[in-house]
């Protein structure tokens, strides 16, 4: 693959300094800019090569759509449910994230927000700032032998369950992708959600936000649970449902909720974060010394290394890329780029061709079989066809070619 060349990059939040330093230290010049209106940010973005964010930017289509020279949008952590992925992808965008560096402060908060859903932690400070001394009322009940629930079973539930496990609490869980043998060896039983749900104490959700797991919790599952079950979201916003939660809360169906993300940030609507049983932050899940260093310097080193033709780490979009670090897959990539254009060229009635079969021998190309596809589709569109492919976008425009014909 050609060197993608990334000169400028923007930093649009709060991002570990060492991001910065790291690029900088790379040749390439970054601007930090925080709480750009969508407006300034489609302005702006026009001058960049690179793009930096936590979860507060919202990479919408428009964004992406007037991003002329953008390459690379480097999420400096894990869900990237903030970004427009599939518009990225039409336009020819890495999306890239930096999944594991803040794992371990996500899952430290849930388990910090589990023990203070049992032992009112919150509620009994601030009684105690208001001059109070009210021990009856904080009544708590041990986690020792309850049982806790975690559904996404991941980086961060792997984590959970093997903290709440050392206070005694037995983890049952629900992964449909995590094999059931693979999670038994760190001590979680799995099973289907209609069983799991009437067992729990406890329920902490760690999946993404995706149409499957909007709602995981509603009224209709509510209804299964314990009476009194306790609720965690350290994850998105939404995949606990709020308005069935609050219904929950109200009758006493939930017993309390500790919540760290909303399906709007900063919720405007403040029933849930002001009702007594619930506990609340400002989505500081990944919000620690570490988490940020670990995060900042991941997404600028990822960058780095995929613009010195390196490696490429962490794309979430543009896995045809992975194998295209090496010499003899350039030479590869310019030939199938030949091919295609040779194809066009030939093609009597100047017609986009419907199908194309792309036939690779002998050992050495065994390794070549996606990207070669892909390069010789570049080839094939580029001439004339009014839209810019590369690698990462050539099949969904050939899909639409094919679509629109
Ligand atoms: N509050 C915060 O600041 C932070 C929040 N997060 C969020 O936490 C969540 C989990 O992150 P990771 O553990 O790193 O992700 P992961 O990708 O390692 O784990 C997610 C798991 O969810 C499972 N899953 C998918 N669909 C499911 C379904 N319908 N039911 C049950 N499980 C399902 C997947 O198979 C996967 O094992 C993400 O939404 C991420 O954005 C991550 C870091 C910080
Ligand atoms: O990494 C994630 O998925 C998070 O939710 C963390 O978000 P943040 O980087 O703190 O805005």
């Amino acid at each position: 693959m050609a060197p993608i060349s990334i000169q400028t990059v923007l930093i649009s939040e709060s991002v570990d300094p060492r991001c910065k330093a790291i690029l900088e230290e790379n040749g390439i010049r970054v601007t930090e800019k925080q709480n750009m209106k969508k407006d300034e940010l489609m302005a702006e973005i026009k001058n960049y090569d690179g793009l930096v964010v936590r979860s507060a930017t919202k990479v919408t289509a428009d964004i992406i759509n007037a991003a002329d020279n953008l390459k690379i949008i480097g999420r400096a952590g894990t869900g990237v449910d903030n970004v427009d992925v599939d518009a990225a992808t039409k336009k020819g965008i890495i999306v890239m994230n930096t999944p594991s560096g803040n794992t371990i402060s996500a899952a430290e908060l849930t388990c910090a927000l589990l023990m203070s859903l049992s032992r009112n932690v919150p509620q009994a400070a601030m009684s105690m700032k208001q001059g109070n001394w009210d021990r009856k009322k904080f009544m708590g009940a041990e986690l020792y032998g309850k049982v806790l629930g975690i559904v996404g079973l991941g980086r961060i539930g792997k984590e959970v369950a093997s903290r709440m496990q050392s206070f005694g609490m037995k983890t049952i869980g629900y992964d449909p992708i995590t094999p059931p043998e693979v999670t038994a060896s760190w001590g979680v039983e799995q099973m289907s959600l209609e069983q799991l749900w009437p067992q729990c104490d406890y329920i902490t959700v760690h999946t993404p936000l995706m149409p499957s797991t909007v709602g995981l919790l509603s009224d209709e599952t509510f209804a299964r649970c314990k009476k009194g079950v306790k609720v965690v979201n350290c994850a998105r916003g939404g995949i606990i449902d709020e308005e069935a939660l609050l219904r929950a809360l109200e009758s006493g169906q939930c017993g309390g909720a500790g919540l760290d993300v909303f399906v709007e940030e900063p919720p405007k609507n403040r029933a849930l974060v002001d009702h007594p049983n619930v506990i609340s932050c400002p989505h500081l899940g990944a919000s620690t010394k570490e988490a940020q260093a670990r995060c900042g310097e991941d997404i600028a080193l990822q960058i780095v290394d995929m613009v010195q033709g390196k490696k490429l780490v962490g794309a979430v979009n543009a896995q045809v890329l992975a194998s295209t670090f090496s010499q003899e897959s350039h030479q590869l990539i310019k030939l199938g780029e030949a091919v295609g254009a040779v194809l066009q060229s030939c093609s009597a009635s100047n017609k986009p061709c419907s199908q194309v079969e792309i036939t690779t021998q002998g050992d050495c190309m065994k390794s070549s079989t996606g990207y070669m596809t892909s390069s010789v589709l570049v080839g094939l569109l580029n001439h004339g066809s009014g839209c810019c492919p590369n690698l990462v976008n050539v099949l969904s425009l050939s899909l639409r070619n094919l679509e629109s014909r």
